[in-house]
């Protein structure tokens, strides 16, 4: 039976929908160690942020496919490592991001009218009214720094809350920017200008440490800082000076650079202006639905053979993507099965050109699908869409991809593949009928008009009389059946190709007493 790691805590609608499909084990107080002793059991892990899935437990995960992340941010998973091994790494892009944006929304409601304080010293029997006078953030400007999902729901409410918003987003248009009515601003004029800041970027490594104690000290004095996006993106000891001596007004996290947050944080030495949560940001009854239901479906559907939706490590491969394109990419994947085995030497060189109506497809699933055909006769079933590029990377192979949307040979398009090995070139070709139907229609230049079937044989040879009847016959001696013959040729009694789709596999000794066959050049049995 399937079997399914859950080892951080999971909204039982999760569990309910892997348990369609999967033996679910709800395993959330494992250390490092014990996630590496088990994780060879199972095939799919849901995470969030507690577990640490480093590059020895994807090592230790023989059997592991996929690994599901029931939130946004990936940064306790190591992708390069999990591409490496072929696992899936899926999230939830959008399930959170309403309940990420309202925390920071209210750390700064309590940042700026002293929540937290007022709470505990009126719970302590006092009535300190004029000692909790807050500020407004009507009129006040807002500095939010990534105005990617989060960053725009942010700007949204504020603005409706009558802020003015400026951001810094290396990576977002003007246009987009003044759309949100968001006006767009470089960081240190950001952290100069702004009443508050609020972080809503990745941790990477260009944003570790990006708001240091240079930058915390161009903020104005009544300026509050909050961080509901990463630890790490701030330098905490910084921060903790900050603070201490009243560099800026206050601050407040819901992350931290290292989680669980340490017992000897500077951070926990600051005695004003400061508020903490424990990386609540998505802990909500919604969002945790949201975000458990989107991953489970996923690492559902991927275990059934089904593509993701929300792949992080081989993006652009959708699942609306893979469906409307599945047979041209069985047919990118046979055409390199048929490469690799054709070519026998070491592939240097893979050109992929789409002709016609394929060159209007996005071009990377064909490559990659491609790449999986062409590397899964040495690399079996360890090959797939995720490490495919990296494989073919990894083993010298130089891909080109070219599209040419003028003449189509087919009405429908054409893929062409160029090898160049050690041994020479060759090319092939294939197109996609209207009722899905593959069909290979080029071989080294020559024309054919052949379905791809299980074990196939391709010849160069000399066109001349007697040729194909002697390698008919010898195919007799050894009982191997001829289910269909196509050959192709450029000029009569010129070089040919020959395909035969055959029932059963080529033995050795055969395929040496064809090659001894006067005006037989070449000859690859293929196996698909
Ligand atoms: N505290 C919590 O519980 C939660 C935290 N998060 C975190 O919030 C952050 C934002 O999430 P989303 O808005 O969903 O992501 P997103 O991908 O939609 O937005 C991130 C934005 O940051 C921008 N960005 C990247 N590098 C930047 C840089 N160097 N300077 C400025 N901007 C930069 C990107 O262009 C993008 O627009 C992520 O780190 C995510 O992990 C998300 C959900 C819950
Ligand atoms: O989705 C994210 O990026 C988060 O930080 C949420 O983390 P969590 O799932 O609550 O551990």
């Amino acid at each position: 039976m399937t079997k399914v790691l859950v080892s951080d805590p999971i909204d039982q609608a999760g569990i309910e929908i892997l348990s369609q499909v999967a033996q679910v084990d709800q395993r959330i107080d494992l250390s490092n160690e014990q996630l590496k002793e088990v994780i060879s059991e199972y095939e799919a892990l849901m995470i969030r942020s507690g577990t640490q899935v480093t590059s020895e437990v994807i090592e230790a995960s023989d059997r592991l496919r996929i690994i599901g992340r029931a939130g946004v941010g990936v940064d306790n998973v190591d992708v390069p490592a999990a591409t490496k091994r072929g696992v899936l790494v899926v999230n939830s892009p959008g399930g959170n991001t309403i309940a990420a944006a309202e925390h920071a929304l209210a750390l700064l409601l309590a940042l700026s009218r002293n929540i937290p304080q007022a709470h505990s010293s009126t719970f302590g029997g006092l009535w300190e009214r004029k000692k909790y006078v807050g500020n407004e953030l009507y009129k006040k400007i807002l500095g939010v720094v990534g105005l990617g999902k989060i960053g725009s729901h942010v700007a949204k409410v504020a603005n409706a809350m009558g802020m003015e918003v400026i951001a810094f987003d290396p990576f977002v248009s003007a246009d987009r920017a003044q759309q949100m009515q968001v006006r767009l601003s470089s960081i240190d004029n950001l952290f100069e200008e702004a009443d508050y800041i609020t972080l809503h970027l990745p941790r990477t490594p260009e944003t570790e440490n990006l708001v240091n104690a240079q930058l915390l000290s161009t903020m104005k004095s009544t300026a509050r800082l909050v961080n509901c996006a990463r630890g790490g993106i701030i330098d905490e000891a910084a921060l903790a000076d900050a603070l201490n001596s009243e560099v800026i007004a206050g601050a407040a996290l819901d992350v931290y650079a290292e989680e669980p947050l340490k017992k000897d944080s500077p951070l926990l030495s600051v005695n004003k202006g400061l508020i903490l949560t424990p990386h609540l940001g998505a802990s909500t009854a919604e969002a945790q639905e949201n975000v458990a239901i989107d991953v489970a479906e996923q690492i559902r559907d991927v275990l059934l053979g089904l593509p993701a939706r929300s792949a992080v490590n081989i993006p652009g491969l959708s699942a609306e993507i893979m469906d409307s394109l599945k047979p041209h990419l069985q047919l990118a994947e046979t055409l390199g099965l048929l490469a690799s085995q054709i070519s026998g030497g070491h592939i240097q060189k893979l050109e992929v050109r789409l002709q016609g109506e394929f060159a209007q497809h996005p071009s990377q699933p064909l490559v990659v699908a491609t790449l999986k055909g062409l590397l899964s006769t040495a690399l079996g079933d360890r090959i797939n869409y995720v490490n495919a590029s990296l494989e073919a990377k990894g083993r010298g192979i130089n891909v080109l991809e070219v599209k040419d949307e003028s003449c189509p040979d087919f009405s429908g398009g054409s893929l062409q593949l160029t090898t160049v090995a050690d041994d020479g070139s060759h090319s092939l070709a294939g197109t996609v009928f209207a009722d899905g139907d593959l069909r290979i229609t080029c071989i080294d230049e020559f024309p054919v008009n052949v379905a791809p079937s299980r074990h196939m044989l391709f010849t160069r040879h000399r066109d001349m009389p007697g040729i194909i009847g002697k390698i008919g016959s010898l195919l007799g001696v050894h009982n191997v059946n001829i289910a269909s013959m196509q050959v192709g040729r450029r000029i009569v009694r010129g070089e040919a190709v020959m395909v035969l789709s055959i029932d059963d596999p080529i033995p050795s000794e055969l395929l040496k007493s064809i090659l001894q066959i006067q005006g037989i050049n070449e000859a690859h049995p293929v196996t698909l």
